[in-house]
């Protein structure tokens, strides 16, 4: 059971260091299983548990793989794999398990999904995913508990998507690099790890056409390569620490964070009273007057990133005045609220919007996790309050935040992270 401590109070100044994206390293994983000889070297890879429950379960398939942890570097060989299965107590426990699926069914002619995890976040549907496996010749068997896709052999096919789904664009991008003739993909994602992704893909022969346009061709080729790839830094874990910097009125600089791949999260940091300056490839991020409440409506890149709405609600707890949040993406992403409101805070929620109304002095308290961010919003409020906050269920901060109280530490906060024996959580 991991919990951490953060006792509020300290203004955070110094350097922090952004780690590897989470959301472009799953999707790498599945990608290196497509190649059926030599061996994929991934660098800058984030240490965190969703990169390790991805390695057991690329080892449950029959891949070979090293994570040097303390070179951040994975070694994939994947040039014997023997099983189909993606086992339930691995596949449950983080949302990357989706993205072997391609893999599978190119290199094994099926995969056997035994369960699927992530943030519970509302519904999560795999529609988009399934259909497009389809189209591309597929067959899906939803049962209730083992989903079974089966092909012999994909054929490209015209694809679209009713919204532009991450992982589904990845999957289906995917699924194309090794079919059959062409895939055209409608309506597919603009999330800069989408691109990382095809950029890796593309070194390793795919033909990927428009990243980044929304409309995108694969022309299917006959095999793919292992390659080396140096995977993108993490935009969330980015905005997380420049949320730190805001929430105490401190000074950071970002080593490795991009300013671009802010997109929205960018200006609305700004309009709330958050100065960013690049200094070349040091991101300097400052917060010296009071914070302004803001309204915020989180969408697909660029617009305001949902996995950066929660930490933001913390934030918006200080501002002087009411902020308005509208949650797009997941019908079910606001159970920080009720955390927030025993730290003192003061946020309505009705169905997708919320009202914080700030500012509202936070005091520490014992709190839980329901989600990664959630969990790192709570950090956060934890840095502003006034003495100990506790908060429970931080394996899931740790699916996806590397080093975390090593990193806060570092710029001079009072976060610590606690191992007690019972279940995870
Ligand atoms: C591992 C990874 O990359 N996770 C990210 C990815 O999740 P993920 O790829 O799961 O998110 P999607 O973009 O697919 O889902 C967004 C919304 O679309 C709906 N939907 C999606 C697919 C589908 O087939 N049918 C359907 O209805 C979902 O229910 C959800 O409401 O993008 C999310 C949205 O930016 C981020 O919060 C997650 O951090
Ligand atoms: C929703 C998230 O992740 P996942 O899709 O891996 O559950 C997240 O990173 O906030």
């Amino acid at each position: 059971m991991v919990s951490y401590r953060v006792r509020g109070g300290n203004v955070l100044r110094g350097t922090a260091f952004i780690q590897g994206a989470k959301n472009a390293v799953l999707p790498m994983i599945g990608a290196a299983l497509l190649a059926a000889e030599g061996r994929t070297v991934l660098r800058n890879v984030p240490v965190i548990e969703d990169v390790r429950r991805a390695v057991e379960l690329a080892q449950a398939v029959g891949a070979k793989v090293e994570f040097h942890e303390s070179e951040r570097t994975l070694v994939i060989d994947a040039s014997r794999l023997t099983s189909p299965v993606l086992p339930a107590e691995i596949a449950r426990r983080f949302r990357g398990s989706v993205l072997f699926v391609p893999a599978l069914l190119h290199r094994l002619g099926e995969a056997i999904i035994e369960g699927i995890g992530g943030c519970n976040l509302g519904s999560r549907n795999l529609d988009f995913h399934y259909l497009g496996y389809k189209r591309l010749g597929a067959m899906v068997d939803e049962g209730e508990a083992v989903i079974h896709i089966k092909a012999g052999g994909l054929i490209g096919a015209p694809l679209y998507l009713d919204t532009p789904s991450h992982t589904g664009t990845e999957n289906l991008i995917m699924a194309a690099s090794l079919a059959r003739g062409t895939t055209v993909i409608e309506n597919a994602a603009l999330e800069p790890e989408v691109l990382d992704v095809i950029t890796m893909l593309t070194r390793m022969g795919a033909r990927i056409r428009g990243g980044g346009t929304g409309f995108i061709t694969v022309e299917g080729v006959d095999e793919l390569t292992a390659v080396e790839h140096t995977v993108m830094p993490d935009r969330l874990d980015a905005g997380v620490f420049a949320m730190a910097a805001a929430i105490t009125g401190g000074e950071v600089s970002l080593v490795g964070a991009s300013l671009e791949h802010l997109g929205v999260v960018r200006w609305k940091l700004e309009q709330m009273g958050v100065e960013f300056e690049n200094h070349g490839a040091v991101l300097q991020v400052r917060r010296n007057r009071p914070l302004r409440p803001i309204n915020v409506i989180t969408d697909t890149y660029p617009g305001f990133a949902t996995d950066l709405q929660s930490p933001l609600m913390t934030v918006a707890c200080l501002a002087e005045g009411s902020s308005y949040i509208h949650e797009r993406i997941f019908d079910g992403r606001f159970a920080l609220a009720g955390e927030l409101n025993k730290m003192g805070a003061n946020v309505e929620v009705e169905g997708s919007r919320a009202v914080v109304h700030g500012p509202t002095p936070l005091h520490g308290t014992e709190v839980t996790a329901h989600d990664l961010r959630s969990g790192i919003a709570l950090v956060l409020a934890g840095l502003a309050a006034e003495g100990e906050t506790t908060i429970g269920s931080g394996y899931l901060i740790d699916r996806g935040h590397a080093a975390l109280a090593q990193r806060m530490q570092a710029l001079g906060a009072d976060v610590v992270r606690e191992i007690s024996t019972s279940d995870e959580g």
